[in-house]
Order: structure tokens, then C-alpha cells, then sequence
């Protein structure tokens, strides 16, 4: 599991370890040049020998610094070096005017004005363009000229870039590190050198188009959430990832191995819970027979479609191992959860958009409620307080699922697992697309009835309907750096609803009302945008709630499905539908070792 960092986050790991006088700025920006010339060396070894020629366009900041380290590194191996500089060198951080100091020893340094493929400069035809302009310290939009902005903007391989290598020094100039928005022009680079960890930006939004491929160079900081430099920021302010595909194995080997495949002599279908899946009207049922296979393949023991008595024939004969049974309107339902099996519920794909899907959705949500003190729908809400750590995992309640047993010892990894966020409700629900809608006139009559075992799963437009002056806050043009991201705004919507928040897109977001927040990039080796198609969201929500039958807290339980739901699409590749997801499923977890 990769955590991210946010700009702020970033500056105070470095001056923490600058404080501790265990390394100097200076140090840090040598590391970080030195990293940046390794990682194009190791990307392009072609160009490890000495008749090559650069461009650095440093900026006046210490992104800057880095750039003259690397223009330094690269004339000392032999290489023909050009810099730029964008600003006055009298006002640059002392440690970037070290290091143009140290670089004006062995060349020239232009001012910048735009003009960089100007007739009469020196280098012709680089080999690699180097944006050190700006990095985490972006504030404002980048204006530098429609010159620059034409090249900034040119596409890796056309007339104009031609064989020239783009490479971003921490992050492209122009994408704010926080957000992934784009502030004014921003560079499109072919790779983009970060340093001791990822940026929220470079997964959100603009991020990925931008970036390229991103490496991570160590730069020599504490590293990992137990050493003490992440160990400062509270979990609430945490952000992890599935950046990388590998290390997010860790995390989904530990929760399925010991959730997913119960190695019990005494399991039984009721072990792995039973999941109820609401449907709509005849003609409207494939989207829950679609989630319904997504609960079924995930590991759920039983999966029950729920449909009106109209629509029973067009279910039954469909299915085979999942069970249907006639369910008329909100009465119905509540008669259905008497059976206390049934511990995780999904209302929303194909259910409509009328009266009965709200009365259906109050119901759900009333007879899953946690009971007894302190467990009313919208504790988490009413409790949150951003600032204090997440509370630590606290007794399961009892379930009709087994208790899972304790993870085994964990493999090798420098982040120990995050505390649950909460304990986990006995009953849990998924609501997802009309369940969502329903609510857009009087989105508080749903927070109202929310409690912590559920999972809200909007795309943009049903995140819009439910949460509209959050997304606005999000949609609007960024114009200053930090900006309000996907990560801002999906954890202030989880705190309002007082439950798990699943904000779908490339960049899929999941946030807790404790602050817990993870990302499910598809970007980069995780990129399958043949997920954009009719139904896969189906299968998600159907996906989440097989996890929850099985006893996952909803956090968890959303996060995993996400991570496995992109695995299918990659596994299966260009072509997919949604049907495919849900038997792309085994070859996944045999791929894991499952
Ligand atoms: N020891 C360390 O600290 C290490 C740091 N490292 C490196 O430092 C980078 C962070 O450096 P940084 O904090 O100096 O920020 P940076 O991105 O260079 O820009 C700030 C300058 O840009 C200016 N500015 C902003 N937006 C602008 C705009 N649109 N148009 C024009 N100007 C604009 C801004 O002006 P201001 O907003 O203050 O007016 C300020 O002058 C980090 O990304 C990494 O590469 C690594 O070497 C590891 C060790
Ligand atoms: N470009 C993309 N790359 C990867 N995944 C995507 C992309 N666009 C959408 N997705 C994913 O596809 C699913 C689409 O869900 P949704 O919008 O609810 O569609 P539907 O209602 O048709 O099921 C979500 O899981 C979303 O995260
Ligand atoms: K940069």
C-alpha cells in the first residue's frame, strides 16, 4: 500500500528531518537531482553515454535548484546543457542559489521569457527537456506566453516534440500537486521524477495525462508510516493508494486471505453471509442480476435478488445459483429482513426512480440501523472531528458471518495496516445510482437515515445530485494551488452522510467520515478505460456488498472491491463488458494466490 502525499504533508517530512539535523536542504536537493538523472538513465539507457543534450527550464522556486543539480550532473558526465532560468536569481531559496552558483561554474544561464526554441540558441535538437519550473509550491495559474503554452501543451511524438524526452521534475508545472487540476499551461511530460513519495495530484484528475510515467527516487527521508515522519499527521489526514499494482497486493492478500478464503474444516454458505440485492420492474432487472454475480463471484455464501412479483419470471430465468425471490415495496422489504441471515443489502442499479425506491431505501436503512446506545444513524457524523485520530478498531459485533481470523503475520512492507474506522455494523447496504437520484431533491432525508455500515457508490453525476455544493466546489477552474480536490470532496461528503463514500471515475476515491480516505487509480500500468462501460458500476456495487456479507467493515470492503474490480478489466483486457467482470473474478484471485 503506497501512501500519498499532499504538498503540506511533503514540506513537513523534509523539514522535520532538515530540524533533526539529520540531512540539509542542500543535501536533500543533490539526492533529488541525482535521483532524477539515475531514473532517466534507467528509463532510457540509451542515453547513459556522453554525446547527449539537454534543456532545463528551472523556475524560481526550489524546483528550480533541482533543476540546476541535474544540468550540473548531466555537463559533468558530459553531456551539452542548456538552462533557462524563469525569474531573478538574486531571489532564489538559498539552497537553488547554491546550486545555480555551482552550475554557473560550468555554463551560462538564459533568462526565460517563453522563448526556448528561440533560432538562435545553442542546443539543438535535445535529447531531454527538463521541467523544473515549479513544483509542489505552485500558487497560481502558469502564464508564460502562448510560445511556451504551445509547447508545453505539443503531444510526446508529434513534428514537434519528434524523439525530444519530456521529463517533469516532481510534478508536470501547471498541475497542482494536491488536486491534479491544471493551473494555466501546464507541461505534458513523457515521465515525471518524483521524490520519497507519490502526490495526491499525480492519480487525480489531470494527473495521470499529464505526468507520463511516474517514478518515485528515495531522497533519503524517514520512510513509512511507523518511522515517525508520517507517524506525525493523524490517520484522518492519511491518503493511501493502488498506485502501485504490487505493493497494493499486500493489502488485498491480507483481507482476502483471511476473509475471502476461510480456512475453517465447519464453513457453511451461511459463514460467508447472505446478500440481498433489490431489483426494479420487469425489463429493469439486469442491473441487479448484474451486482448480484459481482456478490455472488466476490465470495458472498448466498445471493438473494429481490424483485416485484411482476418482474419474477424475467429474474428466475436468468439465474441459476442465485436465489430470487418476489419483494413488493417497502412493507415487503422489512418482512424479508426479518430473516436476520441476510447482513448486506444493495438497492439503487435498475431500481427506478419513483416513490417506491425511496420507501424501499428508508426501509432498508431502518431495519439495518445499528441497535443500542451510542449507534444511532448519524453518530459519525454528529462525532467527527477531522482532527483526531481514527478511533481504533473496535469489537466486531456479532454477525451471522464467522468471525475471520486474525491476519497472519504481515509480509515485509514499511506501512503497518490502518486501524479499522470504527467497528463494523451487523447489517450493511450499498446504495448506488437511482437509490442515489431518488434523494436529489431531499439529499438530508437521506443522511438522516444513514448509519456507519453503509456505502454510498456515486459517479460524478449522482455524487453532484446528493452533495451539489461540494461538486461545485470541486468543478470549479482551479486558481490558486492547493486546490479542492477529489480527495477533499469525497471526505467532506463522507462526514455530511456519516458513512463510507465510494466516488467512482479513472480516479476512483473512498473516504470514511473518519477521514480515512484511499484512491483506486486506473491510470498508468492500472489504466483500462474499457471499465467505462454500461453496467460495470452494477457490478461494483454487487461487488461491495458480497465483501460486506463476508464480513468486511465498509471501508475495507469498498476499497478491495474497487482495486479488484480494475484487476478484472485488466485481466481481461480491451472488449470487456459488464458481465465479463464477475467471471474474470477466480482468475484474479488464482492470480493472487488465493
Ligand atoms: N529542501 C527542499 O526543500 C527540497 C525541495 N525539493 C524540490 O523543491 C520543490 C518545492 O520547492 P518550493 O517550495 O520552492 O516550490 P516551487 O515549486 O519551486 O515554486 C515556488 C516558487 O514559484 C513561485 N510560483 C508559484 N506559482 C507560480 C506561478 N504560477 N507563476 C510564477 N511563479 C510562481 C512561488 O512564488 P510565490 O507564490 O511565493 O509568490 C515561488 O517563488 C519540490 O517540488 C521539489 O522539486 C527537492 O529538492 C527535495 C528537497
Ligand atoms: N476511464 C475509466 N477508467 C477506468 N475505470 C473507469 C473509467 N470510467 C469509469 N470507470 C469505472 O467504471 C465504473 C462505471 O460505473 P457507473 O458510472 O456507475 O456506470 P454504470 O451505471 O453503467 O454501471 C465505475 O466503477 C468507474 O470507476
Ligand atoms: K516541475
Amino acid at each position: 500500500m503506497t501512501e500519498l502525499l499532499t504538498a503540506a504533508q511533503m514540506r513537513a517530512i523534509e523539514q522535520a528531518a532538515i530540524a533533526s539535523g539529520e540531512v540539509t536542504g542542500l543535501e536533500l536537493m543533490e539526492r533529488a537531482g541525482r535521483g532524477v538523472v539515475e531514473a532517466i538513465f534507467e528509463e532510457w539507457p540509451e542515453l547513459a553515454t556522453t554525446s547527449h543534450k539537454a534543456v532545463v527550464l528551472c523556475g524560481p522556486g526550489n524546483n528550480g535548484g533541482d533543476g540546476f543539480v541535474v544540468a550540473r550532473l548531466l555537463k559533468e558526465w558530459g553531456w551539452e546543457v542548456e538552462v533557462f532560468l524563469y525569474g531573478d536569481p538574486e531571489k532564489l531559496p538559498p539552497d537553488a542559489k547554491v546550486n545555480y552558483e555551482r552550475w554557473g561554474e560550468l555554463g551560462e544561464t538564459f533568462a526565460f521569457s517563453g522563448t526556448f526554441y528561440h533560432p538562435e540558441r545553442r542546443v539543438a535538437y535535445p535529447d531531454v527537456f527538463f521541467d523544473a519550473l515549479f513544483g509542489i509550491g505552485l500558487t497560481r495559474p502558469v502564464d508564460l506566453g502562448e510560445e511556451y503554452a504551445d509547447t508545453a501543451e505539443s503531444v510526446p511524438g508529434d513534428g514537434l516534440r519528434g524523439n525530444l524526452r519530456h521529463v517533469a521534475i516532481d510534478i508536470p508545472s501547471g498541475l497542482c500537486s494536491d488536486s491534479g487540476k491544471v493551473l494555466g499551461a501546464p507541461f505534458l511530460a513523457d515521465m515525471t521524477v518524483t521524490f520519497h513519495g507519490f502526490k495526491h495530484g499525480h492519480l487525480l484528475d489531470f494527473g495521470p495525462t499529464l505526468s507520463g510515467k511516474v517514478i518515485c527516487k528515495d531522497i533519503g527521508l524517514p520512510a513509512g508510516v511507523g518511522s515517525g515522519a508520517f507517524g506525525n499527521f493523524p490517520y484522518s489526514d492519511r491518503v493511501t493508494s493502488a498506485f502501485d499494482r504490487e505493493l497494493q497486493f499486500d493489502q488485498v492478500m491480507r483481507l482476502a486471505k483471511t476473509r475471502v478464503k476461510t480456512p475453517h474444516d465447519d464453513v457453511h454458505k451461511y459463514t460467508h453471509g447472505h446478500a440481498l440485492i433489490l431489483s426494479g420492474g420487469p425489463g429493469k432487472t439486469g442491473a441487479a442480476r448484474l451486482a448480484a454475480r459481482g456478490a455472488l463471484r466476490i465470495g458472498a455464501g448466498l445471493v438473494t435478488v429481490g424483485c416485484p412479483q411482476t418482474a419474477l419470471w424475467e429474474v428466475a430465468s436468468q439465474v441459476t445459483a442465485i436465489m430470487c425471490r418476489p419483494l413488493d415495496g417497502a412493507p415487503g422489504l422489512t418482512e424479508a429482513l426479518e430473516d436476520e441471515r441476510i447482513n448486506a443489502l444493495c438497492l439503487g442499479p435498475g431500481l427506478g426512480l419513483g416513490a417506491d425506491t425511496q420507501a424501499l431505501v428508508l426501509a432498508a436503512l431502518k431495519a439495518t440501523a445499528p441497535r443500542g446506545p451510542g449507534s444511532s444513524p448519524g453518530q459519525d457524523r454528529s462525532e467527527h472531528n477531522p482532527a483526531a485520530p481514527a478511533p481504533e478498531p473496535g469489537p466486531r459485533p456479532t454477525s451471522t458471518a464467522a468471525p475471520a481470523p486474525e491476519p497472519g503475520p504481515r509480509p515485509a512492507s514499511t506501512t503497518p495496516p490502518a486501524p479499522e474506522p470504527g467497528p463494523r455494523p451487523a447489517r450493511a447496504v450499498v446504495l448506488d445510482a437511482d437509490a442515489l437520484t431518488r434523494f436529489e431533491r431531499n439529499p438530508q432525508v437521506l443522511f438522516d437515515a444513514l448509519h456507519q455500515g453503509c456505502v454510498l457508490t456515486p459517479h460524478a453525476g449522482e455524487f453532484k445530485r446528493l452533495f451539489p455544493d461540494i461538486a461545485e466546489k470541486l468543478d470549479a477552474p482551479a486558481t490558486t494551488g492547493p486546490a479542492y480536490s477529489k480527495v477533499d470532496a469525497t471526505r467532506e461528503a463522507a462526514k455530511r452522510a456519516g458513512c463510507t463514500i465510494l466516488f467512482k471515475g479513472p480516479d476512483t476515491v473512498i473516504a470514511h467520515p473518519s477521514g480515512q480516505c484511499s484512491i483506486n487509480s486506473s491510470a498508468y500500468e492500472r489504466a483500462a478505460p474499457w471499465l467505462a462501460t454500461a453496467g460495470s458500476g452494477d457490478v461494483l456495487s454487487g461487488m461491495i456488498t458480497g465483501l460486506l456479507a463476508r464480513g468486511l467493515h465498509p471501508f475495507d470492503a469498498a476499497g478491495t472491491a474497487a482495486w479488484l474490480h480494475t484487476e478484472c478489466a485488466l485481466s481481461f483486457g480491451p472488449g470487456l463488458i459488464a458481465e465479463d467482470i464477475p467471471e474474470e473474478l477466480p482468475k484474479v484471485f488464482r492470480a493472487l494466490g488465493l
